[in-house]
């Protein structure tokens, strides 16, 4: 990649803007692409994402662009941060502009169908694209208001990770690699279904004990069915395990987070999700993986009991009653012989 060269962000979303200025701060032109140009003419003008980053200036490096074509055509670096729900279709249709591109997921979401994380998605797409992904704490509100951060780019590819560490590393964010790409990415959409809970026990009162109990279950949960995956159970204890289940499952800027606490107040998820306007990644995540965690017998009581509550009609107290008096089990079970 050239020192000119600007680097594309796929997405005028929080996350994406907050990516956008980092790069830009950093001296790169970027290219924010959005779908909407009413949106891209309001930064544009504004400099100011209003929906998404309200308050945020948009630095002048970044310029909001229409054009997927072109936006592709001019970048080798391509960051994408859309919904997973709209990934597949946004990159489908420019897969033959992709070759030799380096393409880095930040999306936090699993595709239902074949189970399948955003760089699988991308792989599938674009088989001769350079793939990484970046994931960890990184709230995009806080991301933007520089509160110092870190965040993990995961690839096989050792000159990808370098290339994304060159063009986000600065004052207040750190870039650390990985080659587990895979467990990276798992642990960033795992994270959210377990912010939901946390969202939910915060709105009704529950205590530090009950949250730091979740939390640590939750890691359990997870790394046991990464685990069952054939994934590395050490980078769950990295940035983009615990450092992302932490973050998400106690700050209310978590939009999963919100969405629990929003259940938690008593109301619907159709009106949760509505009251947020924004991505929750963690919803669609919960089907997928509680048909998964099924499929490959992995026990996720946790995971079980969410569904329940979501989608099969239990209250809170039904499903909390489950979980207490579930038999004793060991800690730590994902690495000893005798916790499945
Ligand atoms: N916001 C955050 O703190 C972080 C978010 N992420 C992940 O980044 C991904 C994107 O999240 P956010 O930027 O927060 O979402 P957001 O809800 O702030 O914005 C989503 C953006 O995608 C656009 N979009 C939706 N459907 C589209 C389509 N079909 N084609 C083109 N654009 C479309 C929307 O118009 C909007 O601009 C998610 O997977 C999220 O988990 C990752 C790290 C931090
Ligand atoms: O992934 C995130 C922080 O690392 C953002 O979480 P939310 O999508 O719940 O806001």
């Amino acid at each position: 990649m050239t020192e000119q060269q600007p680097i594309a962000v796929l997405g005028g979303g929080s996350f994406g803007t907050a990516l956008a200025n980092l790069m830009a701060e950093n001296g790169h032109s970027v290219r924010l692409w959005m779908r909407d140009p009413e949106q891209a003419r309001i930064i544009r003008v504004e400099r100011q994402n209003p929906r998404y980053l309200k308050g945020v200036k948009v630095h002048e490096k970044v310029e909001p662009v229409t054009d997927l074509h072109q936006t592709i055509s001019d970048c080798e670096l391509i960051f994408v941060a859309l919904p997973s729900s709209a990934l597949r279709a946004a990159l489908a249709p420019v897969a033959g502009l992709l070759d030799g591109r380096m393409l880095v997921s930040t999306t936090k979401g699993i595709e239902a169908s074949g189970f399948k994380l955003m760089s699988q998605i991308i792989e599938e797409i674009a088989p001769q694209a350079r793939i990484g992904v970046i994931s960890g704490p990184n709230l995009a509100r806080e991301v933007a208001e520089h509160a110092l951060t870190a965040t993990v780019v995961a690839s096989h590819d050792e000159a990808l990770c370098r290339a994304v560490q060159a063009a986000l590393h600065g004052r207040t964010f750190r870039v650390y690699a990985s080659a587990d790409r895979f467990g990276v990415e798992l642990g960033g959409a795992l994270k959210n279904v377990y912010a939901i809970m946390a969202g939910m026990a915060a709105a009704l009162g529950m205590g530090e004990n009950t949250r730091s109990m979740l939390i640590t279950r939750a890691l359990a949960e997870m790394t046991r069915f990464a685990v069952k995956l054939g994934a590395n159970p050490m980078t769950f204890l990295g940035l983009a395990g615990v450092g992302d289940l932490i973050v998400t499952c106690t700050s209310p800027k978590s939009r999963n987070f919100q969405v629990g606490h929003a259940l938690g107040e008593g109301l619907s998820l159709e009106q949760a999700v509505a009251r947020l306007g924004e991505v929750a990644e963690g919803v669609n995540t919960i089907k997928v993986l509680k048909c998964r965690a099924e499929e490959l017998q992995v026990y996720m009581p946790l995971v079980a009991g969410l569904h329940a509550i979501l989608f099969e009609g239990r209250t809170l107290d039904q499903v909390i009653a489950v979980l207490m008096r579930g038999e004793p089990k060991t800690d730590v079970d994902f690495i000893s012989t005798d916790g499945f």
